[in-house]
């Protein structure tokens, strides 16, 4: 059982909404001038990943009570029902064991009586093997052609962490063109089919449930174009793979079981892409990665698991999180890589983040009084720089910011990589420091402004400062890197489930809209006008159909 504690009823709640007011008046520019061990106190490593946190509106004091709050909310049991496999996706009746398939110390994980790692395993060898004939060329097309093309079809957690892993490791990839198909509008499939060969393509269908309509859509029609391509129902099985839960769905869609690579419902969607969802993965960057993806993961699990939350990363994004979010009023959380093959780590997380804790009902099934998951974006530097930071750096909002940048670039071109990094370092200062009014006139003196001009424009060039961030270092971007900060973000977005005593492995919030959508396709089925909704959806819907 989780513990079942509002927050705001605790003693460090109390503490830390008198303490707020302390700290909203505070400088980090004074903090880090009255303490020369700020940045060694504030920040933390992680194999390859130091994580700065220093500049943060935050004091000892600030940590101590955040800490207490993890603390009085029961976070460490709260984990180790985690772990331990109890039912904690409790609106599912479902266990949440993600991190028993990067479990590579092997060591027992009950469920329901039984330990599923000799299964867990079973399904790696199956990948494993798979992957190699595939990449090896062994595996051969219904013409005896090796396969050149992987078309991945899937959405949400079928789609974005192998899309997400797939681009970030992109310097590790092997001859095989990866392809990943989500969207139900036909542009997304019939694009991406224009340029394939039906004898050396291979389709992988991925869905948890094997239900989702996207995917069943374009998964059909992915065979129907196989099919016209030459292929005959019997050479399906070279072309097409299922990963899923649901045998029964796989095989009344045609593909043989022999080529399904099976998960479990105690891998939740956006958490699966450590699973037999990872298969694109594999087949791109080759089983060994994929397995040092899952060794990195793994590794994060056990410092989750094992450290004292005030040297726990995972734990301090967390409670730094709430902290913005629920005393400074902050609505978003930005997440800002450096490093362009990082290009959809953000869209990654809005799922993994947005999903999880974007709950208004607590575990009572009451409505909260305070606010629970922000609003995740991002996009990576530099472009962001010349797109929307001028708001993070003068709009009226705060927005707490995580930069991410790796130490070694994978493509080392001149200056490149310390341009990039200057602006990494740069942006954080400036975020932290700002630029004082006298700053401004002082440097427009010194670029022989006249007065007039200096009290016409001053104003405008200030920059308050004061608004945090946390910079997260890493050595190299890895399959391990990436396997331990991805894991480091899924174990913060766990944690404030934990504070915000929501259940963060359910997503009811996604069913309404499918329910509609189901109600609406018949209607769209002919030309009658349609009078059974409210006059805005009427109203849109009789103008598709005489426009269509
Ligand atoms: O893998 P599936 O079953 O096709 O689900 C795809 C997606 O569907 C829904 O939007 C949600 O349930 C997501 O969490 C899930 O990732």
């Amino acid at each position: 059982m989780l513990p079942n504690i509002n927050f705001t009823t605790t003693t460090a709640y109390k503490y830390l909404t008198d303490h707020y007011i302390d700290m909203a008046a505070a400088s980090m520019k004074d903090l880090f001038s009255a303490d020369n061990q700020r940045f060694a106190k504030f920040s933390l490593q992680f194999e390859d990943i130091l994580l700065d946190y220093s500049k943060n509106r935050v004091n000892d004091e600030t940590l101590a009570l955040l800490l207490q709050l993890a603390n009085e909310c029961r976070l460490n049991d709260a984990i180790a029902a985690m772990f331990n496999g109890e039912v904690i996706n409790a609106t599912e009746g479902r266990q949440v064991l993600h991190t028993a398939l990067r479990n590579q110390s092997n060591t027992p994980v009950i469920v329901d009586g039984k330990d599923v790692m000799p299964d867990v395993n079973a399904v790696l060898a199956h990948m494993k093997e798979f992957s190699e004939a595939v990449i090896s060329g062994g595996w051969k097309g219904y013409t005896g052609k090796a396969i050149t093309d992987v078309v991945n079809i899937g959405i949400g957690g079928s789609d974005l962490g192998p899309v997400m892993v797939t681009e970030a490791l992109k310097a590790y990839k092997n001859h095989l063109t990866l392809h990943f198909v989500s969207n139900v509008d036909g542009t997304h499939i019939a694009e991406t089919l224009k340029g394939l060969n039906a004898e050396t393509t291979l389709f992988l269908v991925a869905s948890k449930t094997f239900t989702t309509q996207e995917t069943m859509a374009n998964a059909n029609s992915a065979r129907d174009w196989f099919i016209k391509s030459g292929g005959s129902d019997g050479d399906v099985a070279k072309h097409f793979a299922a990963l899923s839960t649901n045998a029964e769905g796989v095989s009344k869609f045609g593909i043989d079981t022999k080529n399904m690579f099976e998960f479990w419902d105690w891998v939740g969607g956006r958490y699966s892409l450590w699973s037999a969802i990872g298969l694109s993965i594999s087949l791109s960057i080759g089983f060994d990665n994929f397995k040092e993806l899952l060794a990195g993961a793994h590794a994060m699990d056990n410092h989750f698991k094992t450290t004292e939350a005030n040297e726990n990363l995972p734990v301090i994004l967390a409670l730094l999180g709430v902290w913005y979010n629920n005393f400074f009023d902050a609505e978003t959380q930005a997440i800002l890589p450096y490093d362009q093959y990082m290009h959809r780590f953000a869209a990654y997380f809005q799922q993994g983040d947005m999903e999880s804790n974007g709950k208004y009902v607590d575990r009572n099934g009451e409505p909260v009084d305070y606010s629970t998951g922000p609003i995740i974006w991002g996009e990576p530097g530099t472009n962001g720089q010349h797109a929307f930071y001028q708001l993070i750096h003068q709009g009226t909002k705060l927005i707490p910011c995580d930069f991410i940048a790796p130490a070694q670039s994978h493509n080392p071109l001149g200056e490149h990589h310390n341009m990039l990094l200057s602006n990494f370092f740069a942006q954080t200062e400036a975020l932290m420091n700002g630029k004082t009014e006298e700053e401004v006139v002082a440097e427009l003196k010194a670029a022989g402004k006249s007065e007039d001009e200096i009290e016409k424009l001053a104003q405008f060039k200030v920059f308050e400062g004061n608004r945090p961030t946390n910079s997260i270092l890493v050595k190299k971007i890895t399959p391990r890197s990436l396997g331990s900060l991805l894991a480091m973000y899924e174990h913060k977005i766990f944690v404030q489930g934990i504070i915000w005593n929501i259940y963060s492995f359910d997503q009811w919030g996604v069913e309404l809209g499918k329910q509609l959508a189901g109600k609406i396709l018949p209607e769209l089925k002919n030309n009658d006008e349609i009078s059974s909704h409210d006059s805005s959806t009427n109203g849109l819907i009789n103008q598709y159909k005489a426009w269509r």
